[in-house]
């Protein structure tokens, strides 16, 4: 897609695309991290091992079952031993040694039994296993003394209640694919190979920057003028949800000198940089002044909230490549729709997501609403109860608590001055 300069208003596709463009060397690195897997590691550090991809392929180090198993508490038996056994002319076989989970078992000699608990070797010579209900007695022990003599009623099928080694995977096959996600059961057959550690992806290491002379750090005392931070706070937690690692080193002056000395310390560990506010019309905006020297670029797309926006990559101390930067507007519901927008499919499908993208419902407006026919508005909401979109506060950016109380984000294309009640509407779920 053809994508203009920020100088020239964008539109949301072409800012959209121009950030996936500026991110795409990340997603082509691929930086593996060692992973130990352990319950006990688990345990101990649980975000670690939540939204994790393979790097590469992962092969099995060994078979899967790792020998021959029985299925079912019962007697090993060669099936051939059995021909001809009925319910009127049951056959008798003599047993050797019990076989218990656990255990290693002898080679089974031909026309005896053994008695095998699920999960325990299959001795060699046996080829199927008759469950301990199907025989004559049917429990292992009578009146405390263990049973010396088995009756069968029929001949088992060769094969019957064996777990063949190997019949899950076998050692050296691929056991996961490379981009697998990590869940419960892939980090269960990972734990069954006896594997101790795996190479996942690392995660997307973002520096958040908020920014203003007005902000504080919930909990101390506020001057006159001043705000508690509410972006450190919901983009620490968006970039968790989209499976990166984060670091907020908040600039809480307007002073450019201050924020680059921010960036000159942390930016040697990160992988993308977000700054938040001080990037519009006013007198003193420190992103702007801080990075526009650098080469990032700051402009308008078509779209409210978050209409002012920044975009670049800068040379940074004791860096080889550039730093990818990407600047939100500081109204708290701008810095949210923007990451909605332009950064969480992206971070998300980096982060190896199967559905990086929002849920997406059609749905009728539950009353009319008018849009800037110029931008793309976003607009916050729920479902009511008969199914029909309502809208949660206002358009304007500040209200934030309007957000907090929503579902659904509410997009109102350009070109649309006007919905009215009942018209359908693309709106994204944001409570998954
Ligand atoms: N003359 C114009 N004024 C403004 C324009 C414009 O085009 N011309 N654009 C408006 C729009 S739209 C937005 S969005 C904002 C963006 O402003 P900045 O990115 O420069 O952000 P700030 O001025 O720093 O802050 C805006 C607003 O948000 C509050 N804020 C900032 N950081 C935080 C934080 N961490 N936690 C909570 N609240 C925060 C800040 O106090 C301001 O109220 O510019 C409009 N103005
Ligand atoms: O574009 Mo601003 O984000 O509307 O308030």
């Amino acid at each position: 897609m053809e994508r203009r300069p920020l100088s020239a208003v964008r539109s949301v596709e072409e800012h959209r695309a121009a950030v996936e463009a500026l991110l795409e060397p990340l997603a082509r690195s691929r930086v593996a991290e060692a992973l130990p897997v352990s319950p006990a590691a688990m345990a101990a550090a649980p975000d670690r091992y939540r939204a994790r991809v393979l790097v590469d392929d992962l092969r099995s180090p060994s078979d899967l079952p790792p020998f021959d198993n029985s299925q079912m508490d019962g007697y090993a038996v060669r099936a051939a031993d059995l021909t001809g056994a009925a319910p009127d002319a049951p056959l008798r076989l003599p047993l050797a040694p019990q076989i218990n989970a656990g255990d290693a078992a002898p080679p089974l000699a031909p026309g005896v039994a053994a008695a095998v608990m699920t999960g325990a070797p299959i001795p060699s010579g046996a080829d199927a296993v008759v469950p301990i209900e199907h025989v004559e007695p049917p429990r292992f022990s009578t009146a405390g003394a263990p049973v010396d003599e088995v009756a069968f009623a029929a001949a088992p099928h060769p094969e019957a209640f064996v777990r063949r080694a190997g019949s899950d995977v076998r050692a050296g096959d691929v056991l996961l694919a490379a981009g697998t996600p990590l869940a419960a059961a892939q980090y269960g057959v990972i734990a069954g190979t006896g594997l101790r550690e795996i190479a996942v992806l690392r995660r997307t290491r973002v520096l958040v920057v908020p920014t203003g002379h007005e902000i504080r750090e919930p909990g101390s005392r506020l001057e006159p003028g001043q705000i508690y931070d509410s972006n450190g706070a919901l983009l620490a937690s968006a970039l968790l949800d989209a499976g990166c690692t984060v670091a907020v080193k908040p600039c809480r002056s307007d002073d450019a000198e201050r924020l680059l000395a921010i960036l000159t310390e942390h930016a040697a560990e990160v992988d993308l940089l977000i700054t938040v506010g001080g990037v519009s019309a006013g007198a003193r905006e420190v992103v702007r002044d801080a990075l526009a020297p650098l080469g990032v670029q700051f402009g308008s797309v078509a779209m409210q909230p978050g209409g002012p926006q920044g975009i670049g990559a800068i040379a940074a101390a004791d860096r080889d490549e550039r730093l990818p930067v990407v600047s939100f507007p500081g109204n708290p519901v701008s810095a949210l729709v923007s990451f909605e927008l332009f950064l969480r499919p992206i971070l998300r499908r980096l982060a190896g997501a199967a559905r990086p993208e929002r849920p997406v419902v059609h749905a009728p407006l539950a009353a009319a609403v008018d849009s800037p026919a110029a931008k793309h508005q976003i607009r916050r909401g729920r479902l009511d109860d008969d199914g029909a979109i309502e809208l949660v506060g206002g358009a304007s950016s500040h209200l934030l608590h309007s957000y907090a109380n929503s579902s659904l984000l509410v997009h109102l294309p350009v070109g649309l001055e006007r919905a009215g009640a009942g018209d359908r509407v693309e709106a994204w779920r944001i409570d998954d």
